[in-house]
């Protein structure tokens, strides 16, 4: 049995470790009766079956000795199989190192290639790795300034916001005031309407005032007369003893010169005489050159009304004619700063006046513009003196007279009249003589047309003559008789003179015969002088006689003269003066 030949075939075995090894020894029965089977055959088998117990133990050992030695065998081939390969490794080993030994020159050329390779590599990283750091830093720039700009369009923002905030509190206050003002519109637009109203009223007054002012200012010049006369007379100078001269009513009208003369009577007795004259006016010496405009300047403004108007000044040579219409010693017409002075004579104040009178006439709707001419007459030749025309001819067309080719200066500024009157001196025929060495030798002209138009139609076309007599004199007193052309020039300008006391001599008789062309000068002045005659339309003509005196005894027969021409003058009576304005028909 089984268990009793474990018992007895060693020490006492556990029940388990016997049951294990009757089943590995079942196990290794059935395996080595298999082999024999196998090895022997089906007779084997057989016998194997029918063996005894001892000869099956023996069996069992001698197999577990075969399995033993096999698996020793086995163990062994296996190591021998590891020895080989690592015999193999070995050999392979030290083959490798072998060739490694050998290759080494080799290797360290690559190595150094290799090197110089990492080196470049390197490079290449460094440099890549610096762009990229710049890139980098460009980048973070850019995110600074984005971040800056989104700032400052947050802050743009919210400034907006404030502001919209502002604004539309602004539109709301703007709104209501809009509201306020709306009401107050109406309200005014209303009053407007009742102003309109009287406004029109107003302006209808004003029209009225208007033509009344300019009748009754036509009236007063009328009673005045129609040729005033101003006597002027200069101050004494220290090269000569001076007349008496005396000035009655100085105080009051100051009309009235006497001139205290010594004379001799039939039997020889010497006596003083007092010689009465009386004017519109007399100017002692002491007068200024703003005293004479001042009344001038109402003849003046006529002008603009459509009055022809003409001042002469009339004087022996060196009385101050030259000094009382264009200025005295101060004023040089090429120096500006002298154009302002007191000395300053009537044609720039007179520009200037009706310049100012003309701005303001343009409530009244008037528009003028101003064009001067500028002529001479010397030796009865007339000739321009703002152009190169020597030879001129008078033209009369209607009521105005052109000088032709005379150049025409339109006037934009009053002040271009300076310029006119320093063109005009250069030109004039200025020569010396013993009288006066800056006399001149021609008379001259300076003509201002002024056309005015209004708006409904109106207009005006006057023309300001402003005539510088050249001076009388005496042949024998003024030293001309000796120099031929001086005695030629101071023949032709008393013959002017004379023709002109001869045409003031016929208007003033109403003479039916005129004599204006006995000279250059009165054919000229013809529309100036002249009064209904049938080939002239009627109009307006004020004219102003300003007297030259010289307070000199030496000047006494020249002065008295004068005063006599210019008391004939002033008897002259040429009938009414009319204006040139003209309504639309
Ligand atoms: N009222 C005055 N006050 C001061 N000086 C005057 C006055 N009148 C004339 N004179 C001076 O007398 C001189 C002669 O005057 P002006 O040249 O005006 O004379 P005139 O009459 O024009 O002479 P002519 O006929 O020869 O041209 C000038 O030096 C001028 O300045």
């Amino acid at each position: 049995m089984p268990p009793t030949r474990a018992r007895t075939s060693g020490p006492a075995a556990s029940p388990s470790r016997v049951r294990a090894a009757r089943r590995t020894l079942s196990n290794e029965t059935n395996r080595i009766g298999a082999r024999r089977v196998v090895r022997s055959g089906p007779a084997a088998a057989q016998s194997a079956c029918v063996a005894a117990p001892s000869a099956h133990m023996h069996d069992l050992f001698q197999l577990e000795k075969e399995r033993v030695q096999a698996s020793q065998t086995r163990e062994r081939a296996e190591r021998d199989q590891r020895n080989e390969r690592q015999r193999m490794i070995d050999e392979k080993l030290l083959e490798a190192r072998r060739t490694a030994q050998e290759n080494r020159p080799t290797a360290l050329g690559w190595r150094g290639y290799n090197d110089y390779e990492v080196d470049l590599l390197r490079a290449e990283h460094q440099r890549e790795t610096e762009a990229l750091h710049a890139q980098l830093h460009a980048q973070a720039l850019e995110i600074d300034a984005l971040r800056a700009e989104a700032a400052r369009h947050a802050q743009s923002r919210e400034e907006a916001r404030v502001s919209d905030d502002a604004l539309r509190a602004r539109v709301s206050e703007l709104e209501e005031l809009l509201a306020t003002t709306d009401t107050r519109y109406a309200a005014l637009a209303s009053e407007a309407s009742s102003s309109a109203e009287r406004v029109r009223d107003l302006e209808a007054r004003l029209a009225d005032a208007e033509a009344l002012r300019r009748r009754l200012h036509n009236q007063v010049q009328e009673l005045r007369g129609n040729v005033r006369v101003y006597a002027r007379v200069r101050p004494p100078r220290d090269d000569g003893t001076s007349v008496e001269l005396r000035y009655p009513d100085a105080l009051q009208l100051a009309t009235q010169l006497e001139v205290r003369a010594p004379t001799e009577s039939a039997m020889g007795a010497a006596s003083v005489k007092t010689h009465h004259f009386a004017f519109d006016h007399v100017f002692p010496p002491s007068a200024t050159q703003a005293d004479v405009f001042e009344h001038v300047s109402d003849l003046l403004q006529s002008v603009l009304d459509g009055y022809h108007t003409t001042i002469f000044a009339y004087g022996q040579t060196g009385s101050g004619k030259t000094h009382t219409l264009e200025g005295g010693a101060q004023v040089d017409w090429a120096v500006p700063s002298t154009w302002q002075g007191d000395d300053v004579g009537l044609i720039p104040r007179a520009m200037h006046l009706l310049w100012a009178a003309a701005q303001a006439q343009q409530v009244h709707g008037w528009a003028y513009t101003f064009e001067a001419q500028m002529v001479e007459v010397y030796l009865d030749q007339i000739s321009d003196l703002l152009g190169d025309h020597a030879r001129c001819d008078v033209v009369h067309t209607g009521h105005h007279s052109h000088v032709e080719p005379a150049e025409v200066v339109p006037l934009a500024r009053p002040e271009e009249v300076y310029q006119l009157l320093a063109r005009a001196k250069k030109r004039r025929q200025v020569a010396a003589t013993k009288m006066n060495e800056r006399s001149s030798r021609s008379h001259s002209v300076f003509a201002l047309r002024v056309r005015g138009t209004r708006a409904d139609g109106q207009t005006s076309d006057a023309t300001l003559h402003l005539v510088d007599l050249a001076g009388s004199e005496r042949l024998a007193t003024s030293g001309s008789a000796a120099d031929p052309q001086r005695l030629r020039e101071a023949q032709s300008i008393n013959k002017s003179l004379s023709s002109l006391a001869d045409v003031m001599a016929a208007l003033a008789t109403h003479a039916k015969h005129v004599p204006y062309r006995n000279s250059a000068l009165t054919w000229l002045l013809k529309p100036c002088l002249s009064q209904g005659a049938k080939t002239y339309v009627p109009t307006t003509h004020y004219r102003l006689m300003l007297l030259a005196l010289s307070p000199l005894q030496a000047h006494l027969g020249e002065t008295l003269c004068s005063l006599r021409f210019a008391t004939q003058v002033h008897g002259t009576h040429l009938g009414p003066a009319r204006t040139s304005r003209q309504r639309p028909s």
